[in-house]
């Protein structure tokens, strides 16, 4: 069962993200695989029902099982042939296996009657299929092609040049048969199953781009931490939190000291190394509940829900300790360690209102501990309410 999800999904990736030539060999794997089973199935039925066959035409029968039997070796060949294709931009190569997919149906509908389920099924799943793994022109072709096709073979039936669904002899009688079902099951059965197949991994990889795209959209790209839309959308919800509850609700706001003289010195993209560096070690120093974000170029905040100020004090000084004794390798290779300066405040929020003045407090006791010298935490508790 693992080694069939793993070929699934192997074969989900290179539908998607293959060269049309991988594209189309995936599909001709898979229509080998479809037509074999479908000329075992038939063997077996015309043995089981060999007795009792007034409904069928044997010779029929025989032909449809040699088409059957020839498709899928050609399908075979054909994806071999694709192997030795070096060129991933081939573009004969796609457009043969799909006109082979069109004539190789074509004549099959033919058989098993044009104006059946079967064909509603091909003609409504095979385009659609098709559109979402090539491109719009190879399809269409194919498509107009296999039309073309069918109406030929519809003239010349109605012109009774042709005999209507060869396989069946008794028209009548065509819902009971057997062999008419089974061929009718294998047909259906492999777009069908095609179509889940694509439509699944359609749906996968809409869900795996929405992930990336809502990823993008909330992380900061430098330090993969929040972003500071991400990071006030959190804070507002664990602030409401906060405040429903009458639990306490801490923050600080980190600024990192003399930053401008680190890019200076050593170089933006040192400077970027630091910020990565300050990042980490926030999320190192943080329990998981608590959250925290770019807030701005070289400040960061962190939410620290259902915590106290003493709490939120001894983690602030936590962080302000970890960042000083870190050794932050550069690229040049030279190692440099940075400092921080830190506001923090607790509050049991009341109302909503108060958020603003709540992150003003803290930005006030972040402007005091850098006035008082950096590298240190400062509570604010004048003009506040503390905890
Ligand atoms: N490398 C890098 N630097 C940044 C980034 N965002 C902001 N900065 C720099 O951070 C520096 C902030 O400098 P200032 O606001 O003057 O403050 P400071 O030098 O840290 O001094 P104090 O905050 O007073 O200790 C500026 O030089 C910005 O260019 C970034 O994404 N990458």
């Amino acid at each position: 069962m693992h080694q069939i999800t793993k070929i699934v999904r192997h074969l989900s990736t290179k539908i998607f993200e293959g060269s049309y030539v991988e594209k189309s060999q995936c599909i001709f794997v898979l229509i080998a695989l479809a037509t074999a089973c479908f000329s075992i199935l038939l063997s077996c039925t015309l043995l089981i029902t060999d007795s009792n066959t007034g409904s069928m035409d044997r010779q029929g029968y025989q032909e449809l099982l040699e088409i059957s039997s020839i498709s899928s070796l050609y399908c075979l060949i054909l994806f071999m042939v694709g192997n030795y294709i070096r060129s991933a931009n081939n573009r004969w190569y796609p457009q043969v296996c799909l006109y082979s997919y069109v004539i190789v149906n074509a004549i099959i509908l033919f058989y098993i009657g044009v104006f059946s389920i079967g064909t509603g099924i091909a003609l409504a799943g095979a385009p659609i299929i098709g559109l979402i793994i090539f491109n719009r022109r190879m399809i269409f072709s194919s498509l107009f092609s296999g039309l073309f096709i069918l109406l030929v073979f519809s003239v010349f039936i109605q012109m009774k040049q042709l005999d209507y669904a060869p396989i069946v002899m008794d028209k009548e009688l065509t819902y009971h048969d057997p062999v008419w079902l089974v061929t009718m099951m294998a047909f259906v059965g492999a777009h069908l199953a095609l179509l889940v197949l694509v439509g699944n991994a359609s749906i996968s990889r809409w869900k795996k781009r929405e992930a990336e795209v809502t990823f993008l959209s909330t992380t900061d790209p430098l330090t993969q931490i929040s972003n500071r839309r991400q990071l006030m959308d959190l804070f507002k919800m664990e602030y409401l939190r906060a405040a429903r509850s009458k639990q306490p609700i801490s923050i600080f706001l980190v600024d990192l000291d003399h930053f401008k003289q680190v890019n200076d010195a050593y170089g933006h993209q040192s400077g970027d190394e630091a910020l990565k560096s300050a990042a980490d070690t926030l999320k190192e120093t943080l329990r998981e509940t608590d959250l925290v974000g770019r807030y701005g170029g070289e400040e960061f905040l962190a939410i620290l829900p259902n915590t106290d100020g003493k709490a939120a004090v001894q983690v602030a000084d936590r962080f302000r300790r970890a960042l000083q004794a870190k050794q932050i390798a550069l690229p040049d290779g030279q190692v440099i360690s940075i400092t921080a300066s830190i506001g923090l405040h607790t509050v049991v929020p009341e109302h909503i209102g108060g958020l603003e003045h709540f992150l003003a407090e803290a930005d006030k006791a972040l402007y005091q501990a850098k006035h008082n010298g950096r590298n240190q935490v400062t509570i604010a508790l004048r003009n506040a309410q503390a905890v």
